[in-house]
This record gives C-alpha cells, sequence and structure tokens, in this order.
C-alpha cells in the first residue's frame, strides 16, 4: 500500500475550521487507499506568541527550556486534529517527536536528527489509523526534548517521508506552491510548476520562508519527491514539485529572494597568511553560528579584509568571536552594521550562460541602490544592500528577469515526478543511521582560471554594472565574483575568468579605472579548489575542516565564496594540487 505525508504548517491549522479541512484532506488521501502521516506545526502564530513569551519572563531564556516550551505547540495541535479526525469518523492517534522515537542531538533550538524509529508508526498504519506526528521536535539521548529550529515542521515532514519510504511528501501551506519570489512582497511573483533541489535549497537559505532548508537537503539526500501545495483550495490542483529537475533549462534565473535579517561584519589588517580564516571561523562554528557571505578581499601590505554576514541574532555573539579571532592574529579594527539585508538570484542556467550578474547590478545601480558586497556560486548572486532599500531591489530584480512570465520551454511536470519517484530506497535505508550527517560529495580543483582584482574602487550605485557589463560583452564568463565591504568611499572588487579571457577582462578593467580610479592587478592562472555536496553552509563546520586543512599543508587562501552547495577557495596556482590531496585527505570520512 503507498504511504504519503502530509504536512500541514501553522497557516493551514490556525483555526478550529482550518484544523477540520486539513483532517478532510488526510481522511480522503486515506480513503483513495493510502497509508497517511500528517506532519503539524503550531496552530498560526503560537511559536511566536511562545516566543515571546519567554522574553517578558526573562532575558536570555536557556535553550533547553525554550525547546519545553516551543514544543507544546505542536502538542496541541496534533491533538486537535486527532479529535476532527475522530469527530469525522476516522481513526487517528497523535504522537510527540518522543513518542514517535525522532532522536536528535542535543543542541537545543537547532537539534539534528539522527535517527527515526518508524516502528511503532508502522504498527498505528497497519491499524488503519492516520498518525499525526508533532513536527519540529524530537529528544536527545538523554530524552530532554529538543527542537530543528524555526521552520523545522518541513525537515520532519521530509525526514519521516524518508524513513518510511513515502511515495510523496505534500506541503500544504497558504500559497499554491513555490513562487519565483514571496508572493507577500512582490505581487508579479509567479507560481513555478516545478523546482530543482539545488534552486529550492539556495532559495530557501536566501529567505524564501515557504520551505526550510534543511528539508530540502533531505529531499535531496534521500530522492523524497516534495509537493508544495494551497491548503485553503479545495482543487486538486497541483503545486510545486521540488525535484531533480529545473522548471526550465534555458533561463538563466528561476528565482529571487530576500533575507531582511542581516547584519555584516569585517575584520581589517588580517595577516594574508595560511590560518587567519581559520582562526576566525573556527570559533564561529565552535558556537555554532551559520555564517552567510564571506568575503575576502585582499588588501595591501600583506594585510587582507575578511567580511562576513551572519543573521542578527546571532551578531553579538559572533563579534565577541571575531574580536576574540582578531585579538589572537593581531589584526583589526572590526567594524560591524546591522542596517543590511541580502537579495540574491538564483538559476540552475547561471552556470552556463554570461550576462547574469551585470543584468543584476546594472537593475540595481537603474533603482539608485548601492551594493555593499556581493558573492556568486555557479548558481546564485548575491548582493548586500540597506535594509530599507531591500524590498525594491527585489522588485527591481524580479523585474530585470521578468519572472513573472513563464519560460519558453518547460520542462513538463510530470517528468517532474516521475523521476523523483525512482527513488532508490536501499540509498534511503542505508543513509539512516546518520540521517544529517554532512554529505560531501567531492573535492576539486579547476586550474582554468585567472584572477583579477580592483582596489580602491570608489563604492558607489553602479560600479560592479559597469564593470560586468563590460566583460560580458567580451562573452567572458565570470566565476567568482567577490566584493568587499568600501571603507572610505572605496571597495574593492575581485572575480575570476578563465586564464584565456584574462588578457581581454584585464583591458575592459583597465579602461574603467582610467575612467573612475581603482589600482588593476591580476593574477594571470589561480587554482579554485571547492568542496562541493549538500548543506554546505548549514553545516557550520564545513569551512572549518577545509581552512584548517589548508592552513596545515601551509597554503594561503586569496579569496572565498560560499554557497548552500560549495565552499570555493582560490589558491596559488602552484599550491593546487597540494590543496586537493589536503581536501581529499580532510574530507575522506565524508566523501559520499
Ligand atoms: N518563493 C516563495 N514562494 C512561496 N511562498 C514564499 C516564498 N518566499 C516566501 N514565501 C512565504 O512563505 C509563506 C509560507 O510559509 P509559512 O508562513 O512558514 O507557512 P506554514 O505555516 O505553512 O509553514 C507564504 O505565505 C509566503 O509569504
Ligand atoms: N511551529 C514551528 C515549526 C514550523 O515549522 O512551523 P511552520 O510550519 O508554521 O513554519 C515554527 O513556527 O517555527
Amino acid at each position: 500500500m503507498s504511504l504519503i505525508v502530509q504536512k500541514f504548517g501553522g497557516t493551514s491549522v490556525a483555526d478550529a475550521e482550518k484544523i477540520r479541512a486539513a483532517a478532510r484532506r488526510a481522511l480522503r488521501a486515506q480513503q483513495q487507499g493510502n497509508q497517511v502521516v500528517m506532519v503539524v506545526s503550531a496552530m498560526g502564530k503560537n511559536t511566536d506568541i511562545l516566543v515571546d513569551l519567554a522574553g517578558q519572563v526573562c532575558e536570555d531564556p536557556s535553550p533547553r527550556e525554550m525547546d519545553m516550551l516551543l514544543s507544546t505547540g505542536e502538542q496541541v495541535s496534533v491533538a486537535l486534529v486527532a479529535m476532527a479526525i475522530h469527530d469525522l469518523g476516522g481513526k487517528a492517534v497523535s504522537l510527540t517527536g518522543g513518542q514517535i522515537g525522532v532522536r536528535t542531538d542535543s543542541s537545543h533550538t537547532r537539534a539534528r536528527i539522527q535517527s527515526i524509529d518508524t516502528s511503532r508508526m508502522r504498527t498505528l498504519l497497519d491499524e488503519g489509523n492516520i498518525v499525526i506526528a508533532a513536527g519540529f521536535q524530537g529528544v536527545d539521548q538523554d530524552l530532554n526534548i529538543t527542537t530543528l529550529g524555526r521552520g523545522g515542521s518541513d525537515t520532519s515532514a521530509v525526514a519521516l517521508a524518508a524513513v518510511l519510504g513515502a511515495e510523496m511528501c505534500e506541503i500544504y501551506t497558504d500559497v499554491d506552491g513555490v513562487f519565483t519570489t514571496d508572493p507577500r512582497l512582490v505581487a508579479s511573483a509567479r507560481k513555478m510548476s516545478h523546482v530543482s533541489h539545488d534552486e529550492m535549497l539556495e532559495l530557501a537559505s536566501l529567505g524564501a520562508g515557504v520551505m526550510h532548508s534543511r528539508s530540502i537537503e533531505f529531499g535531496k539526500k534521500f530522492h523524497v519527491p516534495i509537493h508544495v501545495r494551497n491548503s485553503g483550495v479545495f482543487t486538486d490542483a497541483p503545486g510545486t514539485v521540488i525535484g531533480p529537475i529545473a522548471e526550465s533549462e534555458d533561463r538563466p534565473v528561476s528565482g529571487c529572494a530576500l533575507t531582511k535579517e542581516e547584519a555584516r561584519i569585517t575584520i581589517e589588517g588580517v595577516p594574508d597568511e595560511p590560518g587567519a580564516s581559520l582562526s576566525i571561523f573556527r570559533r564561529l562554528a565552535d558556537l555554532n553560528i551559520t555564517v552567510d557571505m564571506i568575503l575576502q578581499t585582499p588588501g595591501s601590505e600583506g594585510k587582507a579584509s575578511i567580511s562576513f554576514t551572519v543573521i542578527q541574532g546571532d551578531l553579538s555573539r559572533a563579534l565577541a568571536a571575531a574580536r576574540d579571532a582578531s585579538s589572537e592574529l593581531g589584526a583589526g579594527p572590526i567594524s560591524h552594521d546591522d542596517t543590511v539585508c541580502k537579495v540574491s538570484v538564483v538559476g540552475l542556467g547561471m552556470a552556463t550562460q554570461a550576462g547574469v550578474a551585470d543584468r543584476m547590478f546594472r537593475a540595481l545601480a537603474e533603482s539608485d541602490i548601492n551594493i555593499q558586497a556581493i558573492t556568486t556560486s555557479e548558481i546564485k548572486v548575491s548582493c548586500l544592500v540597506k535594509r530599507e532599500q531591500g524590498l525594491e531591489a527585489l522588485r527591481a530584480v524580479h523585474a530585470e528577469f521578468e519572472l513573472d512570465r513563464p519560460p519558453a520551454k518547460v520542462a513538463p511536470f510530470e517528468a517532474s515526478q516521475e523521476v523523483a519517484q525512482a527513488a532508490d530506497l536501499a540509498a534511503v535505508v542505508s543513509g539512516l543511521q546518520a540521517m544529517e550527517d554532512l554529505t560531501v560529495q567531492g573535492c576539486e580543483l579547476d586550474e582554468s582560471q585567472a584572477l583579477i582584482t580592483m582596489a580602491n574602487v570608489p563604492d558607489q550605485p553602479g560600479i560592479s554594472a559597469d564593470i560586468f557589463e563590460g566583460v560580458a560583452a567580451e562573452s567572458i564568463i565570470v566565476d567568482m565574483i567577490v566584493q568587499g565591504v568600501g571603507g572610505d568611499g572605496k571597495t574593492t572588487l575581485s572575480f575570476t575568468v578563465p586564464a584565456k579571457d584574462a588578457d581581454r577582462a584585464r583591458k575592459v578593467v583597465e579602461a574603467i579605472a582610467d575612467r573612475l580610479g581603482g589600482d588593476v592587478t591580476s593574477l594571470a592562472s589561480v587554482a579554485i579548489l571547492s568542496v562541493n555536496g549538500v548543506g554546505i553552509r548549514s553545516h557550520t563546520g564545513v569551512s572549518t575542516r577545509m581552512f584548517r586543512a589548508l592552513s596545515a599543508a601551509g597554503i594561503n587562501v586569496e579569496l572565498i565564496s560560499t554557497s548552500e552547495v560549495r565552499v570555493n577557495v582560490v589558491v596559488a596556482r602552484e599550491q593546487g594540487d597540494a590543496g586537493l590531496a589536503a581536501l581529499a585527505a580532510a574530507f575522506e570520512d565524508v566523501v559520499k
């Protein structure tokens, strides 16, 4: 008998009527011949209310007690959903995370699932029950209640679907599916018929709150088809399938997103030598702080400037860590800005098409928005801008890439489902032992690139657009772009291009420097080392492990860029082979 998991977010169980509607939907799926596991979140804004309450009682609540408190929200809703099903004549049993056997580590408020025991759920299902599982929670080995981080019910649902070998994991929410951007922020946003795991991973971690990014890691790792749908409509109209296939192959950008609550920290005067990045990011990883944009730009006299962003809530802890690292390194000064936000574009197509970054930069410049920092990966470009301009920036890039219009050639919806359903259950089962372990697919060395740096550029709207339009006009594909944070009205931009195009790219940049000011330097050939896999950024230890391995091998990092699926660093060409060997050894235990 087929099994489906249906997850109902807080918005879909916000009141008694919605709870009854969710119950009817689950019963209908059961009547259609499926076994049904529901995963339910706390009603409406109940988790926010509990967080607020804790804040009124105490300034700095203990994470353990926070979990004890927040988990009650889901306990209320699962019981009510079970009662609603009983009332409709169905059989249902509600279970907390602990009762299901969702084992996690002990990182309260951001725990990771270690294993799930399916036996009790299987017995209940075989007896004809709908199982109603509390999302977002588990227990550690001492039976302390843990939670998975805000929005974590999606992760509970996809994890349950993985261990149960479910045919489909349906995510019911208050919108019709995954849109090209948050439809509440941009009215012209368009629902996508499907979106690839890698795009969704990036979008979710870059601000698309419709899905919890770790749920996508599970979906990708365990081949779980995920279908995001609207709980408020009574039709069976398809929503968005998150699977291996992108909606369109020829479109460079699939979606865009905004993270509002960003904070930026910059450490200047960091000695440009092996181990410097390690000293900083090791401390942040030890505190379990997820670092987002990391920008290292070459400075003068053997000193570099390292900037990174964290979510605003982590700022004070991250600043303390930065101060410790800075005094150990003899670096400084340190500055920070907590009035920034990040706008990003994401698309599998940009890996093979020139001219995405420059279009984004031009769209922002035309709205008179200054870009404070840039990072790129194969499938995303992120720009840090003033928070008050965030929404305008999002709308500008959405319009620039015409995301309101469907792509010319859309891969068929059925294809995304078919491929997704060809899941390898054996792989799922073998992955159960340590479900959220890091999956590193491999370490790579690319020796084909050159590095161009333009320092002391006036920090004003339109500079990046000028440079990258000029480079794109020469049909040169830019790989990594890192723009450091400006000081004294100046900024530094570094980027890599294929070595064969380096001379032409340098000429373009020199012409701009002649006009606007700025010092151009280039390295005709560099080595880009990368570690790629699933959920690279949210596993805070990956960069640390990478920097440690390179530092131990005496290799200096010139430039860094990160994404959900990859960390890239640029090192001197002659150190590429040694760097690759060091990384291969460092990640040997986790390469799948
Ligand atoms: N790209 C996007 N597509 C769809 N919804 C998005 C996107 N980005 C952000 N959202 C927001 O996510 C919301 C749904 O997530 P959430 O409020 O957590 O619902 P739930 O309670 O169902 O988990 C939508 O109402 C929408 O405003
Ligand atoms: N109730 C939790 C978990 C969750 O995932 O909720 P939702 O599915 O409503 O985003 C939270 O608010 O964080």
